[in-house]
């Protein structure tokens, strides 16, 4: 079965509510879901999957989270994740989201196919925010399922 796979790192919950609002909405579409913290993911999770969500918040000055984010994006980079079809995720709080904009830039040098813009919620997640990671789950799966 093909599959999307969402993988998070948070600290205090926020990208979580996140990650799993985003596996509610893929789960809505016919197709296979894998929700993994970054602590438990391997890369191989990510080269085998259909579609990929990552999700991490703003961290130390507008950076990844650098423990376990940091590197698996790093070791991710090494690999041939052209036309990969992905969405980045996150909760911030007082920046302005650059940190999602490098993401996502680095991202794209490696040639993987940005679904959609990077999704940033400030802080938790209200109803609308949950119902828009929902819909960003489902916009991925359902790009799954057109493969
Ligand atoms: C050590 C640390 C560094 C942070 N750095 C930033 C930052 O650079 N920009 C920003 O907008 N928010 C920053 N934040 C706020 C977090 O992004 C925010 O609290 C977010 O909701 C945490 O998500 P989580 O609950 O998934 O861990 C920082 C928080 C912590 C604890």
């Amino acid at each position: 079965m093909k599959y999307a796979v969402i993988i998070y790192w948070s600290g205090s919950g926020n990208t979580q509510q996140m990650a799993v609002a985003v596996a509610e909405g893929a789960r809505s579409v016919d197709v296979g879901v894998k929700l993994l913290p970054v602590s438990k993911a391997t890369v191989q999770d990510v080269l085998t999957a259909d579609a990929v969500a990552l999700g991490c918040p703003a961290m130390g000055d507008e950076a990844l989270e650098e423990e376990e984010m940091e590197p698996f994006v790093t070791d991710l980079e090494k690999e041939q994740l052209a036309g990969k079809p992905f969405v980045l995720f996150g909760s911030y709080d007082w920046g302005d989201g650059q940190w999602m904009l490098d993401w996502q830039e680095r991202m794209k040098r490696k040639g993987v196919r940005l679904v959609d813009e990077g999704l940033i919620l400030q802080n938790t997640p209200d109803e609308d925010g949950l119902a828009e990671c929902r819909e960003l789950g489902v916009r991925l799966a359902s790009l799954v399922n057109r493969q």
